[in-house]
């Protein structure tokens, strides 16, 4: 029943693009370098396009391009019309951009309106002096009893306050000191933010990824940052005055997102977003109250309550969006996955489990060919501001330094930022010169040659799921429905859509089970261990196994 009228109601409404999408994140930094300066670029990328329609993705979400003196990695935005010198030009873009539609992709440009660099001309002229046309851009607060305003803390560590000397006023940053949030509550922010979105559009970009963007609606005084009572005013005003007149997609970064939550983003009623990354899965080896760097073994059986509920709660007011991965988190395979004995089978039952279920799934770099964590032994081989910073204060704190390099090499940014493993020369046929992060030194064996070589690699998995997805309609719109009573460690579900009905099964550990549902396999569809023919009654699940069967209906 909840399948008849899911559907009805779908065929009704108009079929967006990035519905049947899939996306590929590009860390440009990180992907491929072209002129020898050991830093990724605009024309690496567009050398790297025939390898992406290889893929058969047919989205690019570009993290930032744009200037910034990199505090954070092009976080930290001083110029949002020009590019990171390092990366190229703005004729380098617009290239990218052709080649890119050429090929049937198209980029969507990462937003990071939350705050600007410190090098921005806005707070340039905002630390002029309290009366300077643009001191109302920013968040500024006088002193509480000589000290800090209030006790807002940033994510990157230390309070969320900064004294500037010269006003004696204190300014906003919820990440780096260098990277001051911009407030929203001024006309002429949103309006700025509005015109440099439509310069964007202008050139055709397919849309934006929206960097923190639950934190623009936040109320300094009361100490709320997410979820603000004015956020989704903001992102109607900018829907209607930007993106909303092009067909584009935009995908909101919101960490405090419930599934209620998203229906307010994501809801087509609502006009405001087109779907957001929830990452209430990906938070679950963390510690109840405590941050990401305070570890917890992860719990199937947890993991499989908040994919369920994801899958089945959003209905027709929203869109789910499917990740392990991005660059601010570990890799999969490392992660939650086994990247030494069952790597492949692992990297597969990751890619089977995610790509089989309803929404747009994205690809992070390296993620195609089972790129792993990259640990470090000492906190001077850490780039990431975030691990640094934490390093510092927990060390100030007490904190063991070993314990401290334990949650760095478990959750630590760099694990995904090491540069793109092409092939097995030296520094991964990344760059000739210096790479700005360590190559993974497993690039011997892990890499894109080795992958496209081997016709049963992790790459040609990833190939045939993309294609599965495109040539199969009840993947992008059969409703999702759990299948109970299977073993804590196996994930199992179905996918309906008009009289078929497709079984998706994963063990996610590295013990054998049993598995066995009553159902006639009249196709299989895929297997990570090769298997020609699979009997569902009575399965001996094999370690990482994964697989998906059409059975009958
Ligand atoms: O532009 C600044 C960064 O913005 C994005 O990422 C935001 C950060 O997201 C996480 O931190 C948010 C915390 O949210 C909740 O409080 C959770 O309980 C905590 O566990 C989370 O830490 C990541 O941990 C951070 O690494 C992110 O910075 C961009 O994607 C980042 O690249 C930018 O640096």
């Amino acid at each position: 029943m909840t399948e008849t009228i899911t559907n009805t109601i779908k065929k009704e409404k108009e079929v967006k693009w990035w519905q049947t999408a899939v996306i590929y994140q590009i860390y440009p930094r990180s992907f491929q370098d072209s002129d020898g300066d050991g830093v990724g670029d605009l024309r690496g990328i567009i050398n790297r396009i025939d390898y992406l329609k290889l893929l058969g993705i047919t989205a690019i979400w570009l993290s930032p391009v744009y200037k910034s003196p990199n505090d954070d990695n092009g976080y930290d935005i001083s110029d949002y019309q020009d590019i990171m010198d390092e990366f190229g030009t703005m004729a380098d873009m617009d290239e990218l951009l052709a080649k890119a539609n050429e090929a049937g992709i198209k980029i969507i440009m990462d937003l990071v309106v939350n705050h600007t660099s410190d090098e921005h001309k806005w707070f340039i002229e905002a630390k002029k002096g309290k009366d300077n046309e643009y001191r109302d851009y920013y968040i500024w607060r006088d002193p509480v009893n000589g000290d800090v305003p209030n006790g807002l803390g940033s994510i990157f560590s230390g309070s969320a306050w900064e004294l500037d000397e010269a006003s004696g006023q204190y300014f906003l940053h919820l990440f780096s000191k260098r990277q001051p949030d911009l407030n929203w509550e001024n006309p002429k922010v949103r309006k700025e933010v509005n015109d440099m979105m439509n310069f964007w559009l202008d050139k055709g970009v397919g849309g934006f990824r929206m960097d923190v963007i639950d934190l623009i609606g936040k109320i300094p005084d009361q100490e709320i940052t997410g979820n603000g009572p004015k956020l989704h005013e903001y992102l109607q005003e900018m829907n209607q005055q930007t993106f909303g007149k092009h067909d584009v997609m935009t995908v909101g970064e919101t960490w405090g997102a419930t599934p209620e939550i998203a229906k307010l983003y994501s809801d087509p009623a609502r006009n405001e977003l087109s779907m957001v990354f929830q990452f209430e899965h990906i938070s679950l080896d963390q510690q109840e109250g405590k941050d990401k760097w305070d570890l917890k073994p992860l719990s199937v059986a947890e993991l499989k309550d908040v994919l369920v509920k994801w899958q089945v709660s959003l209905g027709n007011e929203g869109w789910n969006s499917l990740f392990w991965n991005n660059h601010d988190l570990p890799r999969i395979v490392s992660r939650w996955g086994n990247d030494k004995e069952y790597h492949d089978q692992s990297a597969k039952m990751f890619a089977i489990l995610l790509h089989m279920m309803k929404g747009t799934p994205y690809i992070y770099q390296g993620e195609e060919i089972g790129m792993t964590n990259c640990p470090v032994s000492s906190i001077d081989e850490v780039e990431d501001i975030e691990a640094v910073n934490m390093y510092h204060d927990r060390l100030a704190k007490g904190y063991p330094v070993e314990d401290i390099i334990t949650s760095i090499n478990a959750k630590g940014r760099d694990n995904a930022r090491t540069p793109m493993q092409w092939d097995d020369s030296a520094h991964g046929g990344f760059t000739t010169g210096t790479p700005w992060l360590h190559v993974n030194q497993n690039h011997k064996t892990i890499n894109v040659q080795e992958n496209l070589d081997n016709p049963n690699s992790i790459f040609y998995t990833y190939q045939r799921l993309i294609q599965i997805r495109q040539d199969n309609p009840i993947v992008v719109w059969g409703d999702f429905e759990l299948i109970e009573n299977t073993h804590e460690d196996v994930f199992a579900y179905y996918r309906l859509y008009e009289g078929e009905k497709w079984l998706v099964a994963a063990n996610m550990s590295e013990q054998e089970h049993g598995f066995s549902v009553n159902e006639e396999v009249s196709e299989l569809i895929m297997s990570n261990y090769n298997r020609t023919e699979i009997d569902v009654k009575q399965l001996a699940f094999k370690p990482y196994e994964a697989f998906a069967v059409k059975v009958k209906a």
